[in-house]
């Protein structure tokens, strides 16, 4: 459950009424998220999601809500943060930052198909030609940055642990994504305001006559400006592979990066780097989950995620770069 922060339907009703979206007509608590108090909104003049922010403060709030607002006034299915009279799109209830945002119709599939991820590689690349009239700049937090000071603070726990092989993997990964960051093919990528984790959780789908329809990302609370192959490389590792072993399914592969491509094509630099990124994304959340599993926080993480899926998916990554190479071209091919 997901309520870190009890709201009554008064407390809700000042919100809506500052907000100028109505009375109140139904207030639930959401049972999913691990992060934020979340609750399902209705009022007189729609539905919402009204989230208790748990971690981020104010300050850091307007990025993340910002870059919803402008990619939903640009055309992309992601929730709208609702703004006051001042246009401030931060709000405060119960002593806790506060949006409110448009609610998405239908649910996650947690277990995609080729079809779902036709559309996914569809909606994503939209996202990333709208993010770049995005003004506001912050880096990825779980960027290479945030990577040498997590695996310093993870190590020792890790060997204290007896863990000694996934230390030197971790010590081994960091110095070679180090160096690819480092390449003027990494510099030459293009960049900008990324979600950094669209898994298969953090979006949504109805169904049509005519198959299964994105209905919507959301989520926001990792983006950042990266590399937009990253973001890519974040979707591929998630949607795209079977959960048991971590092994890439070449044909939803093929699907998300060819419908990608039909949007907007991947540019020499980005498909040569692509293998790279893949393992790159697959360390940031293998190292992400060793940080929320040894050094659990307070009020967050309630269950945190196993590790071990991403140690997998890092390891099969590294061992299959020419084969991966292979297989994007040809599914950058079918759409050239
Ligand atoms: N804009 C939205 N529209 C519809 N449902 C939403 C929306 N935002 C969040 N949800 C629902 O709330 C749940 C928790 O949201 P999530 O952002 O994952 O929480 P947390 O930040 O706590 O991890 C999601 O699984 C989804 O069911
Ligand atoms: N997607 C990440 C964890 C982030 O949690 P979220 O519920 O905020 O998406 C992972 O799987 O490690």
């Amino acid at each position: 459950m997901a309520v870190f922060t009890t709201v009554t339907v008064p407390d809700a009703q000042t919100l809506s009424t500052r907000l100028g979206l109505g009375e109140v007509t139904a207030l639930q608590g959401i049972a999913g998220g691990i992060e934020n108090t979340n609750y399902f909104l209705s009022t007189t003049q729609g539905d919402w999601v009204l989230t208790l922010f748990e971690r981020l403060n104010h300050a850091q709030l307007p990025f993340y809500l910002e870059l919803m607002r402008h990619l939903a006034h640009h055309g992309v299915v992601v929730p709208d943060p609702q703004p006051d009279a001042d246009g401030a799109l931060v709000h405060s209830l119960c002593g806790k930052p506060a949006a409110v945002v448009t609610r998405l119709q239908g649910r996650s599939e947690l277990a995609p198909q080729v079809a779902h991820c036709q559309q996914l590689g569809l909606q994503l690349a939209h996202m990333h030609l709208a993010s770049r009239g995005f003004a506001l700049h912050q880096p990825n937090l779980r960027g290479l940055s945030w990577w040498a000071p997590t695996v310093a603070e993870v190590t020792p726990l890790l060997q204290a642990a007896g863990e000694n092989d996934m230390a030197a993997l971790l010590a081994d990964e960091l110095a070679w994504l180090s160096q690819m960051y480092a390449s003027s093919d990494a510099a030459a990528l293009p960049q900008g305001a990324v979600h950094c984790d669209l898994f298969r959780d953090n979006a949504m789908f109805v169904q049509a006559s005519d198959g299964p329809r994105l209905s919507g990302f959301f989520d926001f609370y990792f983006a950042g400006v990266d590399a937009l192959m990253f973001d890519l490389a974040v979707c591929i590792n998630d949607w795209c592979i079977d959960l048991a072993t971590g092994e890439l399914d070449g044909e939803r592969l093929d699907a998300l990066v060819s419908h990608y491509q039909m949007v907007r094509p991947l540019d020499a630099v980005e498909l040569r780097l692509l293998p790279a990124l893949l393992r790159a994304a697959a360390f940031r959340f293998w190292l992400s989950r060793l940080w929320d599993w040894h050094l659990p926080r307070e009020a967050s993480v309630l269950k945190p995620h196993d590790p071990r899926h991403f140690e997998r998916i890092v390891r099969l990554r590294r061992a299959q770069m020419d084969a991966v190479a292979e297989r994007l071209a040809a599914a950058v091919a079918q759409e050239a």
